[in-house]
């Protein structure tokens, strides 16, 4: 069965330990973003590797090629299974980041697979128009930022599951579709703009979903995980 990757947004070791002893035995794979990761630094990766769990390391590198370069070779020797920066960082600075993460990983490690986030799941077009300027519609420049992705030798892209059918249409080979903004039927959208239930994300051929507070601001987050495990891989009781 297909792992839902649950965002692990806390902000202690102590908080995401005490999270992630409910699930006992069960293999996870884990997302820790720049809240968790700012505060703990390498010591949560750490742990959360000993404990036998797959990580995305969500950081969204953006910055002068020469400075994502160097980041994503120390990135490369923390073990984790998937990164990634923004994708209007430019085609420069992520062929740079692949550049580092491919020399950074120690021999005997597979290189983590690298991904950009094309626009993000809180962004709208009118967003878009207002804040950034950009006269394309949100379909074309999601479109074009994973283009520009695929060009750079990356492995897929951050985006909704509304945009994954289209991007796999217009790109080659394996292209991951990486898609938080993961809500199921009746759950509060906080401040998710493109959301998509986890059976829909599936059928719109998303690779892998991310759910963050559907899973842990609710009462039973092993119950709710497991829901949208089975909702994501179509399992009906
Ligand atoms: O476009 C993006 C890129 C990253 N995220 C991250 O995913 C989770 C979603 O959490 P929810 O609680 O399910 O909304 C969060 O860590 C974001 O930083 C995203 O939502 N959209």
């Amino acid at each position: 069965m297909n792992k839902p990757i649950i965002a692990l947004d806390f902000s202690s070791l102590k908080e995401s330990k005490d999270f992630l002893k409910q699930f006992k035995d069960e293999s996870l794979y884990v997302k820790i973003g720049m809240e968790l990761f700012y505060q703990t630094g390498p010591e949560i990766i750490t742990w959360i590797n000993s404990q036998g769990h797959d990580i995305f390391l969500d950081l969204k590198l953006h910055d002068i090629p020469n400075t994502v370069y160097r980041s994503m070779r120390g990135i490369a020797r923390l073990g984790v299974s998937m990164t990634n920066v923004h994708a209007a960082g430019g085609l420069t600075m992520m062929e740079a980041a692949l550049k580092g993460l491919r020399e950074g990983t120690p021999v005997g490690l597979a290189v983590p697979k690298l991904i950009a986030v094309t626009q993000l799941t809180s962004t709208t077009e009118d967003i878009m128009r207002q804040e950034q300027l950009v006269e394309a519609s949100l379909i074309e420049s999601v479109r074009h930022y994973a283009k520009l992705t695929e060009k750079a030798g990356l492995n897929g892209v951050v985006c909704s599951a509304m945009e994954a059918a289209t991007i796999k249409e217009n790109s080659q080979g394996k292209f991951i579709c990486v898609t938080p903004g993961i809500r199921p039927n009746n759950s509060k959208f906080y401040d998710q703009k493109r959301v998509v239930t986890p059976q829909r994300a599936r059928e719109l051929g998303s690779d892998f979903i991310v759910v963050g507070r559907p899973i842990t601001q609710t009462t039973n987050p092993v119950t709710a995980y497991l829901t949208i495990k089975d909702q994501w891989n179509g399992v009906t009781h």
